[in-house]
């Protein structure tokens, strides 16, 4: 499991953010679209024709595999594909994890508005995108030493339904020894825990330190 290190100039980095960004948007408004529309099937029947080109067109030129974890010399993380917080990645909800310091009382958190796409319970958000939000948030906050930490458990407690719409993450970590780190976070709604979640996140043997966490992810 390797990151790679890309050697962009800043200018290039923000170029690109600036190309795929509106990509990106303009899926995710596309999924939305899919999922809430009732137009009549010879305008579902064309638009399926148009987004099969649009494809065609994209994979005129491609990488092999997937987009892998990047970043670049200033420390700059091009997570692009990550399912959580890639910024060419569409599935991905729109989620910029914004870090503080590891002595903060919260280390780590996440406004997102979740709409028709992230849905389970009826107008309400799916178990698995909340244990797939915390799962994040908190190994981002374990991984602010610099040090990537993975998931080694993840228990989550659903305390009530989380109602799409905006919602908030706040992760901290309590215990840090050696390679293990101790990671808490509650999900929030208008100020109301919807679920808690902990984690034990743990750095694999032999990895070495990436440019320290600071500011937000992506
Ligand atoms: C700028 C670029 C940006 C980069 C962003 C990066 C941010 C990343 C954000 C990511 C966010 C997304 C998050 C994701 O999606 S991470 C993806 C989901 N997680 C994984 O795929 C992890 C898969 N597992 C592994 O890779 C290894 O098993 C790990 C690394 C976990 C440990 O393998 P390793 O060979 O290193 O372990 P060890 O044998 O030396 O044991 C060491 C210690 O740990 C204890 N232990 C071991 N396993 C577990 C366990 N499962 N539960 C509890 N404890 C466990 C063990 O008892 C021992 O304790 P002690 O005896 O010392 O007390």
């Amino acid at each position: 499991m390797e990151f790679t290190y890309e050697d962009l100039t800043a200018d290039e980095y923000h170029h690109r953010v600036a190309v795929y960004q509106p990509l990106t948007a303009a899926l995710r408004e596309l999924l939305d679209a899919v999922i809430r529309t009732e137009v009549d099937d010879a305008t579902v029947h064309s638009a399926t024709e148009t987004i099969s080109e649009v494809t065609a067109a994209l994979r005129a030129q491609q990488i092999p595999g997937a987009y892998g974890v990047r970043h670049t010399a200033e420390g700059r993380g091009m997570a692009w594909g990550n399912a959580v917080i890639g910024l060419r990645n569409a599935i991905a909800p729109p989620l910029t994890v914004v870090r503080g310091s590891v002595t903060d009382p919260v280390v780590a958190h996440a406004d997102v508005e979740l709409g028709a796409a992230y849905e389970g319970p009826p107008g309400h958000v799916h178990g698995g995108v909340v244990s797939l939000l915390f799962d994040q948030v908190l190994g981002e906050a374990a991984s602010m030493t610099g040090l990537p930490s993975y998931t080694g458990t993840l228990t989550i407690r659903y305390l009530r339904p989380t109602p799409l719409g905006p919602l908030r993450i706040e992760a901290f970590t309590p215990e840090r020894d050696g390679r293990k780190t101790l990671a808490r976070a509650a999900m929030l709604v208008d100020g109301a825990v919807t679920a808690e979640a902990e984690g034990l996140f743990i750095s694999p043997r032999g990895m070495t330190p990436l440019h320290p966490f600071a500011g937000e992810s992506r």
